[in-house]
């Protein structure tokens, strides 16, 4: 029998409170993790990647963002489903730090610049845990070394501000691994950092995750990042899934004429060159992200899409399988 997913996003629907009405940031969302899975959420800035991750975690902003439909389902280390949609704040924090870690763009936005980082790392351990202070103080110093950090125990003792941005956003991977979770969830945080360590970061996470067997989910607006790390990637555009497979054949082949355009304008080294040479500027997807408070009718890209015809203006194309793994939104899909 195959493992129960550990999160399954089901018809999600998440509104913010704008005057005049609510708009959708996601919409008719399904979404299906395994344990050891990595999945990417992509798209351009706006399109609702980490609106859904905040769905996940319960961190909409406050009385501005709901989740307005969908369940949410986490399995948790117990074993145990619950529908995180349906949870009240308190149930919330008891999953946040414990069955999900998190991990965002910005370790500093993480990090108490007033604690040092073997007692932040230490806190979940303590909260969720319930381990003695000098259990999860050794713990935190365990999962420093884990994390690749050099001389632990000394690092243990500093303040965020003593190291390196490549350091914080480990120790902030040590903070969220913390109490083992089932599902990581990564919001971009490989962005701020250089390509160096940028490599390293993700050298990490692979490693943390075949040591652990997480789910992740992942999410980023760069496409080699993709490459790197995910099996399966979601492709979003304003607010839904566009696209869905695994990353090996949705990138040798796509079927939605977004993830073709976001495919052809990742700049390749030698061509990019090239093309610079010749004057020829580097391919991009034509016009703008619509606004998600007047969306068309229709498939949302068809605006900005060379394949678009009279029928995709009439009504939202349904996800539909192009391949057994693989689905899209597009009603041309057999043409691409
Ligand atoms: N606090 C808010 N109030 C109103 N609308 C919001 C709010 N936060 C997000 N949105 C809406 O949700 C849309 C999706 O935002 P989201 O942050 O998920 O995009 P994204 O794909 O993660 O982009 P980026 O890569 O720039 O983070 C935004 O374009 C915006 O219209």
């Amino acid at each position: 029998m195959m493992d129960a997913p550990t999160l399954q996003i089901a018809g999600l629907r998440t509104v913010f409170r704008i005057a005049g009405g609510d708009v959708a940031a996601v919409q008719d969302m399904d979404l299906t993790i395994a344990p050891g899975e990595t999945v990417a959420l992509v798209g351009e800035s706006g399109s609702g990647k980490s609106v859904t991750s905040l769905s996940i975690m319960g961190l909409l902003p406050k009385r501005v963002g709901r989740i307005a439909e969908g369940k949410v389902t986490l399995c948790r280390k117990s074993g145990e489903a619950v529908d995180l949609a349906g949870l009240d704040e308190e149930s919330l924090r008891q999953v946040r730090g414990n069955d999900i870690g998190m991990v965002f763009q910005e370790p500093m936005t993480s990090l108490n610049p007033v604690y040092t980082v073997g007692e932040q790392i230490a806190e979940p351990i303590r909260i969720h845990l319930g381990k003695s202070h000098r259990e999860a103080a050794a713990d935190a110093v365990r999962l420093l070394a884990d994390v690749g950090i050099p001389d632990p125990e000394r690092r243990a003792g500093q303040y965020p501000h003593e190291l390196s941005g490549g350091m914080r956003q480990r120790v902030t991977i040590a903070m969220a691994l913390a109490c083992n979770p089932k599902l990581l969830i990564a919001d971009e945080p490989t962005t701020a950092l250089d390509v160096t360590i940028q490599a390293q970061i993700l050298d990490l996470l692979r490693k943390l995750q075949s040591e652990r067997g997480m789910a992740i989910l992942f999410v980023t607006h760069n496409l080699g990042v993709v490459a790197e790390i995910a099996d399966r990637v979601a492709v979003m555009y304003a607010g839904r899934i566009v696209e869905t497979g695994p990353v090996a054949e949705v990138f040798a082949r796509p079927r939605h004429p977004y993830t073709k355009g976001l495919l052809r304008s990742v700049p390749v080294l030698g061509q990019a060159v090239a093309l610079k040479r010749a004057g020829t500027p580097l391919p991009t997807i034509r016009g703008n992200v619509p606004s998600l408070r007047n969306l068309p009718k229709g498939c949302a890209f068809a605006n900005r899409c060379d394949y678009a015809i009279a029928a995709c203006s009439l009504a939202m194309p349904p996800l539909v399988e192009a391949t057994p793994t693989q689905k899209s939104r597009c009603i041309r899909w057999q043409e691409l």
